[in-house]
């Protein structure tokens, strides 16, 4: 057992999961190599990122929907294209991926994803489903698994902590994902809903295993088979949501509290991150690449075909 304790006269801590008595204590120098030993085995990438000046080795993605800035410590995501509920195109996706992998090497000490306008996200942009009629089914859908299990892998072995500002209403993948955060602050306005089945599709995002261990399986059952429409407090009570705002105040209330933990040792919070989520990554990998097939199933389905046909059509028949 690591012992982990204010510093005493005689016992100190080392990181190899024993403790010392002062007679036979290494030298200050090995003692600090330990250490940094210690703290290298634990984030290899430490290094590096502690040691990037402002903004170096930073590669912001130009992109038209996805608006990536840092302030006060903090890098925020956020999905910009209000007119479509912040509906995610593949573009976008591909623009997440870029700012993700931007984000978890710049100097920032967290990073918060959102939305802008009155939505967090309406999820997956139907339309890029639409390319499944017109073209090479096997080869577009086979991108598209790889687009999907991609962003996802991306967000699983993401290395700092990653808080979700749910600003609005949440739907389909952007709700699944959320299984994926380290926090999750919703406004009292937000519903999360994954209306999967409904579309003849299946659950994504690691939800199918996520949603169940936050939630239990009855209430994830619930959400990701028959499509329950959940409010921001109904997700909070069940562990998926980690504190609920008025909307009124959700802005302010939720910069100030993060610019306050953005304070804390980024070094000491990406670790601490890694110890709660590394055991799970293997596992996470795993689900997504198996949710990533059997979607790809489901989205060749005539069900799903008809399920996108019926949403993109429904302006015609109003
Ligand atoms: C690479 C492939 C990866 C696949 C990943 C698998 C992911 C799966 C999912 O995420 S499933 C969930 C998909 N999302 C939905 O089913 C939501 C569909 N949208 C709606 O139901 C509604 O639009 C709404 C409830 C979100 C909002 O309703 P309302 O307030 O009435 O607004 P409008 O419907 O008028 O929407 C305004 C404008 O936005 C367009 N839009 C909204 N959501 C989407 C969307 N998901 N895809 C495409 N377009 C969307 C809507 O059509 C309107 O456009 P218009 O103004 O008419 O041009």
């Amino acid at each position: 057992m690591r012992c982990i304790s204010r510093p005493q006269k005689d016992l100190v801590m080392f990181p190899d999961q024993r403790c010392w008595t002062s007679s036979e204590r290494p030298s200050g120098e090995a003692a600090r190599q330990n250490y940094v030993d210690f703290v290298s085995s634990l984030t290899p990438s430490l290094e590096s990122s502690s040691q990037a000046g402002p903004g170096a080795g930073r590669s912001l993605p130009e992109s038209e929907h996805v608006v990536m800035t840092s302030e006060d410590s903090i890098t925020t995501i956020m999905l910009n294209r209000p007119a479509k509920k912040n509906a995610i195109t593949i573009q976008m996706y591909q623009d997440i991926i870029l700012a993700l992998k931007a984000a978890g090497k710049d100097n920032s000490a967290i990073t918060v994803f959102t939305g802008s306008g009155d939505y967090y996200s309406s999820g997956n942009d139907l339309t890029n489903f639409v390319s499944f009629a017109s073209g090479d089914l096997e080869k577009i859908s086979e991108e598209s698994a790889n687009t999907l299990r991609n962003v996802v892998d991306t967000f699983i072995d993401f290395p700092k902590p990653l808080v979700a500002a749910v600003n609005g209403p949440a739907v389909g993948i952007s709700v699944t994902l959320l299984g994926l955060f380290d926090t999750v602050y919703a406004s009292d306005r937000a519903t999360l809903h994954t209306p999967f089945t409904s579309l003849g599709q299946t659950p994504e995002g690691c939800s199918s295993y996520t949603f169940p261990k936050i939630m239990g399986p009855a209430k994830a059952a619930e959400m990701l088979i028959f499509g329950k429409k959940i409010t921001a407090r109904e997700a909070c009570a069940q562990g998926l949501v980690t504190e609920v705002f008025p909307d009124r105040t959700f802005q302010r209330e939720v910069w100030t509290r993060l610019r306050e933990y953005a304070k804390n040792s980024p070094n000491a919070m990406r670790i601490g991150k890694q110890l709660l989520r590394s055991s799970e990554k293997e596992k996470l990998h795993a689900v997504n690449a198996e949710e990533c097939r059997v979607g790809r199933e489901r989205w060749l389905s005539e069900e799903c075909a008809a399920a996108v046909q019926s949403f993109l059509s429904r302006k015609a028949r109003l």
